[in-house]
């Protein structure tokens, strides 16, 4: 088993180095780490991490920048992760921190440093336990934020 790790240098967090230190608390698998400048570099680097360097599962990480612009570039690189996943029929989890959810440097730091390590742990039961993401089905689970929990009537 094999996990690939695809992250851009224009995040402010080491977002693969966080995933990589997360995964290895959870799991004894291969990892593969492909750095690119940004979001709409990460789905040829997933794809080449699946094709070429052999991952069963890829995690997408990445910043979206506060501006317009980097929303529809968020918007761009989403659809090409969702293609490639659909191209090589293996998942990829896309780990996206938008730069404006966080108030200051340091609630987004935190965020992105949550919100990776927990998808981390999404990937190794994506790619290893499936049951337990059987087991947490409709619990309103979320990454990074506290999670929502379950409606009620
Ligand atoms: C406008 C813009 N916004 C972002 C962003 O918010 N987050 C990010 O990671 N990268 C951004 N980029 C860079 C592109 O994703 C890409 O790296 C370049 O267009 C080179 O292919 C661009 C060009």
């Amino acid at each position: 088993m094999k996990i690939g790790i695809a992250d851009t240098t224009f995040a402010r967090v080491d977002m693969g180095g966080i995933a990589a230190d997360e995964i290895r608390k959870h799991a004894s698998v291969g990892l593969e780490r492909y750095v690119v400048p940004g979001i709409k570099d990460l789905p040829v680097a997933c794809k080449k991490l699946i094709e070429e360097r052999g991952c069963d599962l890829v995690m997408a990480l990445g910043m979206p920048g506060r501006a317009e612009k980097d929303k529809v570039c968020a918007h761009e690189a989403s659809q090409g992760l969702i293609l490639c996943q659909l191209m090589t029929n293996r998942h990829i989890i896309e780990v996206f921190v938008h730069e404006d959810e966080a108030k200051d440097a340091k609630e987004l730091a935190w965020l992105m440093e949550q919100r990776t390590r927990e998808h981390a742990v999404n990937a190794v039961r994506l790619a290893l336990h499936p049951k337990e993401l059987e087991k947490l089905a409709g619990t309103g689970q979320r990454q990074g934020f506290e999670d929502v929990g379950p409606a009620r009537l």
